[in-house]
Formats: C-alpha cells, structure tokens, sequence
C-alpha cells in the first residue's frame, strides 16, 4: 500500500499542518513526518475534510442502469469528496428483501470507491400495505440500518407506527419522505404565487409539515428513531424545532438545490428544476439555511436523483422529478455557508456517519483513524459543465455556473479514490 504525505494543509480550517497517511490510516500529524517511502502532495492552500457521508443517494441500479449505476454514482460520489453514501431503496426491483440490498451492497464492495449502504424500503414495493421484511434486511451481510420508502410516503399512520416500533429492536431508523399524497395529487411544483400565475398544479407545504408533525408524535410516543428526508418549508422546520426540544428522537437532512434555488426557476418551464419536495420560496431558502446553522436540521444530504434523457427532456408534467447532486455539494454548500469548516464537516460527514451508523466515517483526520478524507481546495472556481460528470445522467440544475470549490483529492481507507481532481479508476 502507497504511503500519502499530505504537506501544510489545513484539517478542517485549522493552522496547515503535515498529514501521513500510511496502511489506511491517518499516521502522523504534525509539521515534516519523516517518510522517504511516501508519495508527497503538497496541501497548500488546501482543506482536508473527513469524508463526505451521503445520506439520501439513488444510485438505480438495479432497473435503471442507463440512468446511474452503483459504480457510476460511486465515481461521482467520489469526485464530489464523499467516501460513503446510502443507496435509497426505490430502484427495480425495490430493494425490499436481503437479496436485494446485499446485491446492492456487493456492486458497491467490487466498485470499491466509496462504502455503499444500502437503505431498505419499508413496505413490500414501496406500495405502503405491508411492511417488507426488515428483520432479514437488518440481519443481511448489508447489514441494514436505514429504512424508507422514499419516492413515497409511509401515509398509512398505522404502518408508520408499526414500522418504528419494528425497528427499535435494532436502533433502526425509519426516514420518511414526508408528503401526504391525498395534498399532492397531480402537484407539478410548489404551490405558492408563482404556480398560479403558470397554471400548474400545487404542492402545498403543509403536505410535508402535517407528515411531519404526525411522525415526531408517532416517534415520541414509541421512542423510535425517525429521520426526515429532504425538508422543504419553513414551517416544517418549527414543527422539528419543537420536537427537537421536547426530546424526540429526530433528525432531519435538507439538500443543496432547497438551500440554493426557489419556486422562480419554475417560470423557464425547464423540468431539470422539477425535483420532489419542490422548489419553494425565498423565505423558506431562509429558514432552511438558519436551521442548519442552529442544528434544527442536522444533514446536508444530496438526494442525488440521477433520470435518463428521455425522462427530463420532455414536457413538464411528464418529467420525472430529480436532480444530480453528487458532484456539486460541497460547492453549493461552500456557497451558502462560507468558509465555516467545522460545521460543513458536522453536516456533510459526522452527522450524517452517526446517523447511518458507519463508524469508520465522520471522523476528523488524527493519528490513528481510518484513512477516509477530502482535500478541498476552497479558492478554486469551476464552471458545471454536464457532459463533464461522471454521473450517467446529465440533469444537474447548476449547468454552466460558476461555484466555488474543488474536490482536489478523495481517500478511502487510505487508498486515493480521486488524485488532482480525477477518479482514479
Ligand atoms: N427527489 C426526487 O425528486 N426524486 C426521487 C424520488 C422522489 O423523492 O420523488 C427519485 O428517485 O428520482
């Protein structure tokens, strides 16, 4: 195994130090570690990070493998600093049995570039009548820890329940995607001024915060963990922010377009700006940012929703909802949050690694831990070029502008899985 010198780079914003990575851990810290057998990379001007952790991935595969792969979403998880990502359930067949997930758990071992996790679904496909056989998930080589059906929402208050207490047995988590359907039957956007003045149908933000609400009384009254995906409007983030302080066992991810863009980008009638929950507005953009700042939200999670040509460049009623975010998080992140390394790393990596239950991730690089980091370089620019991704889909809402930030290299275990902004495989 090669040896990594990593010269004067600063560990998550502090004075630039001397990084050696030596048979998958971090080895040394401190200024010059003798290591003559060691591959030198200068740090300069560079910010190591832990690895990225990716909550909310959908990586397709199985079903979907002309939209993304597990090695295709792995290498733009990669190149985007992330050393781990959970790979959510919805693909074809649904991951529903321990079948499914160790397949899905394999493909991610033999790509090798990050550590894939798979998510379960919690009902038999994603169909909310029955609970799909989460003991045998949990108890698979995949090791299941995370359930949800997200694409859909556990509506059925019962089966949300029965769910919760399911997995309290392990410490499992059910995250929900938070939509009550019977509010969002043929929703086309947010609903809001700007989906009556265009015509379009809308989604109403008390779809989410009525889930969300019921859920946090659901968790509480069976002290199980719940975990909301993508949160979406303002007042979705005071029903946590009271959850949160009567001691309810919650957390909440939020994604890079709902921190970034707004219902506005709906008047170019361009489906690569329809997503699920949709676009909202200005003032929620604000509570959402606030939220992640005070900890109500815990994550930043990408839900990275990679579609075929053919399902986005249609109509919008017919395009699929989704947008890539693997790539670009930690830029939109570097965009909206500033330079503030200590909680880019809380929400991007040790949050989202104590969450999932993966303890070999979401830890600072110090002497002694595994070997799963990212060196940013902070003062570069690029401009998002789609045809240049790694990812297989090319519906990324951030084409052709310029954001801040580069992932300069992405180590697994001490392996380099990204060298000067390149995979490496
Ligand atoms: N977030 C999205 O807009 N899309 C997700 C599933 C979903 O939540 O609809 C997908 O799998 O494409």
């Amino acid at each position: 195994m090669t040896a990594y010198l990593i010269t004067n780079v600063s560990v998550v914003g502090a004075a630039p130090t001397d990084l050696l990575i030596r048979d998958g851990v971090v080895a040394e810290t401190g200024a010059g570690p003798t290591a003559p057998d060691a591959t030198v990379l200068d740090g300069t001007g560079l910010v190591a990070l832990p690895g990225l952790v990716d909550l909310h991935t959908h990586l397709r595969e199985p079903g979907r493998e002309d939209a993304e792969t597990v090695e295709s979403g792995s290498r733009a998880a990669a190149l985007g600093g992330y050393t781990a990502v959970c790979a959510m359930a919805n693909t074809s067949p649904v991951a529903d049995t321990a079948g499914v997930v160790e397949q899905v758990w394999r493909l991610g071992r033999e790509a090798g570039l990050v550590d894939v996790q798979p998510i379960g679904a919690v009902t038999v496909g994603l169909a909310g009548e029955r609970l799909a056989e989460l003991g045998a998930m949990a108890d698979s080589a995949a090791r299941v820890r995370i359930f949800s059906d997200d694409g859909h929402c556990v509506a059925d208050p019962r089966l949300m329940r029965r769910a919760l207490e399911y997995v309290k047995a392990f410490d499992g988590i059910i995250a929900q995607h938070a939509e009550e359907p019977r509010l969002t039957e043929g929703a086309q956007m947010h609903e809001g001024e700007v989906s009556t003045r265009l015509g379009l149908t809308g989604w109403p933000a008390v779809a989410e915060e009525a889930i969300i609400a019921r859920d946090v009384l659901l968790a509480e009254h069976v002290g199980s963990r719940l975990h909301v995906c993508h949160v979406s409007t303002a007042g979705s983030v005071e029903v946590l922010r009271h959850a949160k302080a009567r001691g309810v066992r919650v957390t909440a991810e939020v994604t890079p377009h709902h921190l970034l863009l707004t219902d506005a980008k709906a008047e170019t009638y361009d489906p690569v700006y329809k997503v699920n929950p949709p676009l909202r507005t200005a003032a929620d953009v604000a509570a959402l940012r606030a939220a992640l700042a005070d900890g109500v939200i815990d994550v930043v999670a990408t839900d990275h929703a990679p579609h075929a040509v053919e399902d986005k460049e249609c109509e919008w009623a017919y395009a699929r909802p989704g947008m890539l975010g693997l790539e670009t998080a930690l830029s939109i992140a570097l965009d909206v949050l500033g330079p503030q390394w200590d909680l880019i790393a809380e929400r991007m990596s040790r949050a989202p690694a104590r969450i999932a239950g993966l303890d070999s991730h979401g830890l600072d690089p110090a002497p002694g831990v595994p070997a799963n980091l990212t060196l940013v370089d902070p003062a570069a620019r690029r401009v998002i070029e789609p045809a240049d991704l790694a990812s297989r889909s090319r519906n990324t809402p951030y084409a052709r502008m310029t954001l801040p930030g580069r992932i300069v290299a992405t180590f697994l275990r001490g392996e380099p899985t990204v060298l000067d902004g390149k995979a490496v495989k």
